[in-house]
C-alpha cells in the first residue's frame, strides 16, 4: 500500500480531490466509488473547486456510492444521497442517473443489493474507489466480522458506530440501525482505491489496517490484499505508525 502523511485536513483533502480530477482527466468515462461521512467532505469542497476553476468534466463519468442507511428515503436530510446531492451532485456536471447510491429504502433490499452489484458490474467495474475509516477499522459499513468475499448486502451497525454517527441525527436513537453497503470483494474489485484519514481518533485503526496482519476484524487491514491502494493521511491519524517516526512518504 502507498502510504502519503501530510500535515492537515486541508492538505488531506486536496490531494484527494487532485487524484480523482487527474483520474477524470485521463479518463472521462471514469467509474467513481465514492465515500460519505465527515472525513470526505473537504475533499468533495476541492473537488468542486477544481471544477469551478479547472472545468473538470464528469458529464461522461458516472459514481457508485458505497452505501446507504435502510429505511431513510434519498429525500431525507441525513440519507446519502442527500449528502451526496449537498456536497458534490449539485455543484457538477455529472448526470443525474449516472449518480448511483443503494436505496435504502426499497421494498425488496435483497433485490436492491444484487440490482447494485450488477450495476456496478454493467458499468465496467469502479476504477477508483474513495474510503474513510471507521474507529473500528470499517470501511463502507463493513464492520469487523465482514468477509473478504462479502458482496452488497444488508448489514447490521454496530453500537460504536451508531454512537459515533450519531453526532449528524437529533438523537443516537434517530440512527439506522442497519445499511445497504458494498461488501469487501466489491471493494477490492475496484481498480484503484484511495483511503482517507484524518485525526487522532482514527490513529489505531489507521496502525491496524497498515501494520496489523489482515482480518476480517479489521476490515480496512484486508485493503493489504490489494494491489493499488493509496492511503492518504494527516499527521494525527498517523501518530502510531512506526512510517510516521521516518516522517514522511513509503510504499508498503
Ligand atoms: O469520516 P467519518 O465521519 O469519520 O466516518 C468514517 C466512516 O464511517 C462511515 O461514515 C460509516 O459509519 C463511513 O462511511 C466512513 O468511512
Amino acid at each position: 500500500m502507498k502510504l502519503v502523511i501530510v500535515k492537515d485536513y486541508q492538505e488531506m483533502s486536496r490531494k484527494a480531490a487532485e487524484l480523482l480530477a487527474q483520474e477524470v482527466k485521463n479518463n472521462p468515462q471514469t467509474v467513481l466509488g465514492l465515500a460519505t461521512g465527515g472525513t470526505p467532505v473537504g475533499m468533495y469542497r476541492e473537488l468542486v473547486k477544481l471544477y469551478q476553476e479547472e472545468g473538470i468534466d464528469f458529464s461522461q463519468a458516472s459514481s457508485f456510492n458505497l452505501d446507504e442507511y435502510v429505511g431513510l428515503s434519498s429525500t431525507h436530510p441525513q440519507s446519502y444521497r442527500a449528502y451526496m446531492q449537498e456536497n458534490l451532485f449539485r455543484h457538477i456536471n455529472l448526470p443525474k442517473d449516472k449518480a448511483h447510491v443503494p436505496a435504502g429504502d426499497a421494498k425488496d433490499l435483497e433485490k436492491e443489493c444484487a440490482r447494485y452489484e450488477e450495476a456496478i458490474h454493467e458499468a465496467g467495474g469502479i476504477d477508483i474507489q474513495v474510503l474513510g475509516i471507521g474507529n473500528n477499522g470499517h470501511i463502507g459499513f463493513n464492520e469487523p466480522g465482514s468477509s473478504a468475499e462479502s458482496t452488497t448486502r444488508v448489514v447490521q451497525l454496530t453500537q460504536s458506530t451508531i454512537e459515533a454517527n450519531a453526532r449528524y441525527f437529533a438523537s443516537v436513537e434517530e440512527v439506522p440501525t442497519q445499511a445497504v453497503s458494498m461488501g469487501i470483494k466489491t471493494i477490492l474489485g475496484a481498480k484503484k482505491i484511495v483511503l482517507l484519514a484524518s485525526g487522532e481518533a482514527k490513529a489505531e485503526a489507521v496502525r491496524l489496517m497498515l501494520e496489523g496482519e489482515p482480518t476480517a476484524d479489521v476490515p480496512a487491514s484486508l485493503l493489504q490484499l490489494h494491489p493499488d491502494v493509496t492511503v492518504i493521511v494527516d499527521e494525527a491519524a498517523a501518530s502510531r505508525l512506526d512510517a510516521a517516526a521516518a516522517g514522511s512518504e513509503d510504499k508498503r
